[in-house]
Formats: C-alpha cells, structure tokens, sequence
C-alpha cells in the first residue's frame, strides 16, 4: 500500500522486545537497523531476516509523496554471512534521508549499543561480483545485543569448511606489480572473518615453491590451505610445490609404452599393454627416442601407491587453494569464482567454498631432441600449449617492461610470423558415451545446448553444482585419474604433421580476451583435457579462427584445420630442435612429453562460475 504525505518516525523507540524462542525462530527481538529504521530481527534455520515494525512509518522508499525505487534487502542466509561484530556505543541512522530532511521532519536518530553482520550481497542476475554486504542493528539493552552475537557467532562456527588458519603468498611483482596492494585491500575481510593468516611476499621466482616443497607435511596440515595472491603462473608455482614432492602418482606411459602404440588397419595407434617387446641393443635412442625403464623415473611410481599414501591423501583431503587475482592472466579464477574480482575470491575464501579442480600432469621426457631421457614432472591447472602460445610466452619475456600489454604485444609479433612446427600428437581415444557424463533428467538451468561441440551432441556448461563434475566432488583424487588408460582396449590415435599450435586446455580457460575460453564446455573436474591441433592453414583462416575466440558463443572449432578431441591423456613428439610449452604461462621446454590428467585432484575455495 502506498501512503501519501511525509516520511516520520515512531517517537521512543528503546522498547525492546524480548527474545523469544519461536517454532521456526531461534531469536527474534524489536531492533533498529541502520539507514532502514525499526524492524523486527529474526534469526531462523535459514539465515537472518528483518522486517519494518512500521513500514508506514518507516518505509524509506516513501518520502515526501515521492517513491523511491531503491530495494533493501531483507534477509541474508548463514552462509552468506562470514563475520558478527559487537561494536561500540553509537549513533544509528533511521533512515537514509538527508540531514536536512531529517530536521525538517523532526527526526531524531538514538545512540544505541551496536553490532554488524558482514556478509555478501548477491545480485540477480548473478553475472557480476560479489559485493561486501555491512547491516548494523542496534538495540538500547547491551545483555540483547551481547546475546546476538553470541549466538550468531555460535552458528557460523557450526558452518562447515570454513578456513581458520591460511598460509598467504604474494606476489609483489605480479600484473601490474600490484600484489600487495591486492592484499591490503582483501585482508579486513580475513581479519573480520577471524581467520588467521601467515603472510609471506616473494622475493623471487621459486620462493613459493621452495617454501612449499620444503613445508612438512605436518606443519602444512596446521593450515586450512594456501592462498596465492597473483596470477596463474604464481598459483602454478604454489600448487607444483604442494604436488611434486608429494604425490606419487601412476604413470600409465612410460617412454617404453610409447613405441608399444602399434598402429592398427585403420591407421589407429593400439596401446597393447600385454605386449612386451623387446629392447633392441642396436636400436639407437633416436629411433626409439623414448625407450627408459620406469625405475629410472624419478620420484615417480609406476605404481598407484599415489592414492594409497594415506599421509598425502589425508593433508589433500583438507586442504585447499584459494587465489586471490592480482596477475596479467587470472584464467584459472575466473573459471573458478566466475570473476576475476579480488573480493569475490576473498568472499568464496572465508566462506569456506569448495570445489574440485583437475590437474594434468605433464612430464617431460626430453628436453631437446639430443639430451638424455630424464623425466621432469609439472602440474598445470589450466593449460599446456605448445606453437603459437610457447612461442607467446617466449617472445613477451622480451618485452617484460611493458607489463600486461606485452602478451598483446607478442601475440601480434607471434602471429604474423605465422611459424609452424613439425610434430606427431597421439591421443586416447574415449567412447563419447564417457566424454557426456552429465545423467539424463538433470538437465536443469546450467544446461545448454552447446552447438560448438565437435560431434554437435548436448554438451553442458560446467556452473555452480556442475552435474558433470559432481561425481568427482565425492570421490576426488587419484585412485583411477584416468581408467580409461587401464583397459586392455585402450585405443590410441595419432595426428601429425605441420601444427600452428597444440594446445590441452584442463578447464575452459575463460579470461577477459575470450569470454568462452578456449574451450567453452570444459569442466572444472570431469577427468578429461581437450586436445585443439591447430594445423598448419593459410594466415586468414588463423585470424578467423582466433577471432571466434574472442566472440561470446562463437565457434572456434568449425574448421577442417582445427581438431578437438576430449581426451585423458596424450603424447607429444616435436621433429624440431626447439620446442616450447606454456604450462598454465610459464615457459617449459619439451621435445618429448606425456600427460595426463587427474580427475578432482585438487580443491580450491570456490564453487564454480554462477554464469
Ligand atoms: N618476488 C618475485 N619476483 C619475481 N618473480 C616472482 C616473484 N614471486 C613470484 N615470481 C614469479 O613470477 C611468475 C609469474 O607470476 P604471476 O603469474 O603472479 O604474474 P603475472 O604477471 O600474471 O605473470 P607473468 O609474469 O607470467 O605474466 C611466477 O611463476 C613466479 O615464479
């Protein structure tokens, strides 16, 4: 109902009600809320939820005869709230009317005993940040407002996954070398929060993993997690750190199994794993360049004695990675969280969100085609992309001074030179029943009819509680990172030839250049990369190619030189001297490398893009 006339006020308004004890309620109480006016507070299962005692009264949407359009919400649920603050004696504001309103009509606003929840603010439709979100009430008896706070503080620590202790890494160089001022900016949210923090800025390249691959295990489990403020290079760093040193992971290709792939009838390479074939003494390495036995790989297990660590599977289970987004390319975050927003990342952080991620593990077998056989094992959590975007990342460490700009910059120079790279690519083939593990009958509002696939099916956007990826969120790890591996049928393709690029990306890899990503319909944890072999074609149908990537909903794979292929796990030989990787944007040197991916190997403080 609509009233006419002027905005006013209840007079005395110091007339508690008492807390009570409701069937739904757990406390209701008469209280004042700030910038709104007097409303009745209810703290129920479900959150927070006031209402005006008078909204004929205190209506602010109503002054002077005039509708305001402005809609203050009413309710916050618990687990959008993350902190409840007793503050000092003080002013509440009644309304949001100006000063001089106020005195034309009389207003007079109390001094009161106060407290404030912070939460965040939600917005439909939810396609930007999440906003910090402060609602002050205030009552004239201290015991009413001591007790709100007790017993609120009380449910939010009954709220599972939140963090109290995190490790920080800033990175003070990081984007436009605004990593501290990053942090300085999220950090109240932490305090606010009660989440204790241990900071530590870098000093240089490798400090971050040093400090993470020298951490004990026990002292790594005292934190809740880790978080990286910087771009994905530096959460690369961190989660490398966190990885190599302790997960003793299957390698289901050896070098040896790479010559065991025989090429069937129609061409098709056939990974026989009952095959053994014999080494031959007289064979040179360059014919089977990448023969080794699997004791000489390193720290890696040939077995699954990966996911039988009980010590790395129970410090995996709990921790988890949060990223605060402060570099030049901040993918992996905005596949994550949805935004590349610095304070949505610190909200899904104290919340205490989660969600799992893959990981791919790239090892490579030769560094240049005349070295040694040594294995070097990697993690990437985005991508692995050989050709134009090695070549990307070479040409802009040339141009570092020039900050983000120099990725632009380098493309330009990288795509003009137009290079392309002699190399063979062999693939698992996966049955596409496996590729589409959403079940029938939830196709529910995160369904889209994705065009752009390569078979034309239904695919579906990977989104908050993901379908998808949801088996993972229940049994993450590395028990069976890539089952398909295992099987006596496992089949193996190959392509080769001249590639402008090879790229894998293990999520979609949506950033500010591609509103889809790379690959619009990747998911965060399905257990499968996708493969793009761009081959070699004339320089325009590139720039067309590359333009769809720029175009929300275009279509970058609908060209005869454009292969995608969803696989687990792939190989990579190069016929040049030189061959470089950009690993999650870090440059990597590999003539020869596998990879494979872990299904929901990590968890991040995130829950997956709400658009
Ligand atoms: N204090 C430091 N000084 C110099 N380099 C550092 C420092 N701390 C971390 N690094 C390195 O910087 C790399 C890139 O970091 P990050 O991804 O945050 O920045 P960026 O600006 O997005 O990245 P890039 O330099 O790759 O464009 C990391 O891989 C890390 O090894």
């Amino acid at each position: 109902m609509e009233r006419d006339g002027n905005c006013s006020i209840a007079g005395d308004k110091s007339h508690p009600d008492a807390l009570i004890d409701g069937e739904d309620s757990i406390l209701s109480s008469t209280m004042f809320l700030d910038h709104v006016g007097e409303v009745t507070l209810t703290f129920s299962s479900d959150g927070l939820s006031w209402k005006l005692v008078d909204p004929l009264v205190n209506d602010n949407s109503i002054c002077l005869g005039i509708k305001r359009s402005s809609k203050v919400p009413t309710e916050i649920n618990l687990a959008d709230i993350y902190s409840v603050e007793f503050i000092d004696y003080g002013l509440i504001y009644l309304s949001n009317l100006s000063h001089a309103t106020k005195n034309l009509l009389g207003i007079d606003e109390p001094n009161l005993y106060r407290f404030t929840v912070h939460g965040v603010l939600r917005k439909e439709p939810k396609t930007s940040p999440w906003v910090l979100a402060t609602y002050t009430f205030g009552h004239n008896d201290l015991q009413t407002c001591k007790t709100w706070v007790n017993q609120l503080n009380a449910s939010l620590n009954l709220e599972v996954g939140r963090p109290r202790n995190l490790l920080v890494f800033v990175h003070p160089r990081s984007g436009k070398g605004s990593g501290c001022i990053t942090w300085e900016a999220v950090a109240p949210i932490f305090s606010r929060a009660k989440v204790k923090t241990k900071l530590i800025v870098t000093e240089r390249a490798g400090h971050a993993f040093d400090v993470m691959s020298s951490i004990t295990n026990k002292e790594l489990s005292s934190y809740d997690g880790v978080v990286a403020v910087g771009g994905d290079g530096f959460f690369n760093e961190i989660l490398n750190g966190f990885l190599s040193p302790r997960l003793k992971a299957p390698v289901p290709l050896t070098p040896s199994d790479f010559v065991h792939l025989a090429r069937d009838s129609h061409g098709s390479l056939v990974h026989d794993v009952n095959e053994t074939v014999e080494e031959d003494p007289d064979k040179s390495e360059e014919d089977f360049p990448l023969i080794t036995s699997s004791n000489q790989i390193g720290s890696i297990s040939n077995s699954d004695a990966g996911d039988k660590d009980p010590e790395f599977a129970s410090l995996n289970e709990q921790f988890r990675f949060g990223i605060i987004p402060a570099g030049s390319t901040d993918a992996i975050v905005m596949c994550t969280t949805g935004y590349r927003d610095p304070i949505t990342s610190a909200l899904h952080i104290v919340l205490g969100k989660r969600v799992h991620l893959d990981v791919a593990q790239v090892i490579r077998w030769k560094t240049t085609p005349r070295s040694e056989v040594e294995p070097c094992v990697r993690y990437a959590a985005s991508f692995a992309g050989y050709g134009f975007y090695g070549d990307v990342i070479s040409e802009s460490e040339k141009y570092r001074w020039m900050g983000p700009k120099r990725y632009d910059y380098a493309g330009t120079m990288v795509f003009l030179s137009h290079r392309s790279y002699e190399a063979e690519v062999a693939y698992l083939e996966v049955d596409s029943n496996e590729t589409n593990l959403t079940p029938k009958g939830s196709r529910q509002s995160s369904l889209i009819r994705e065009k752009r696939s390569p078979n034309n099916s239904e695919r579906y956007i990977c989104r908050v509680n993901c379908r998808v990826c949801m088996p993972s969120q229940a049994t993450p790890g590395i028990s069976c990172p890539t089952p398909s591996l295992c099987t006596e049928n496992a089949k193996w393709k190959s392509s080769k030839g001249r590639f402008l690029s090879v790229g894998a990306a293990v999520i979609s890899c949506r950033n500010e250049k591609a509103p889809d990503g790379l690959v619009a319909d990747a998911h965060l944890s399905d257990g499968f990369l996708h493969l793009i072999l761009i081959k070699d074609c004339p320089h325009a149908s590139y720039l067309w190619h590359l333009t769809q990537l720029t175009l929300k909903g275009g279509n970058p794979f609908n060209f005869k030189f454009v292969e995608h292929h969803k696989t687990p796990a792939f190989t990579f030989t190069s016929s040049g001297k030189e061959s470089l990787w950009n690993l999650d944007g870090e440059l990597f040197q590999a003539h020869q490398l596998s990879a494979q991916v872990f299904r929901g190997l990590v968890s991040l403080f995130a829950s997956g893009p709400e658009a």
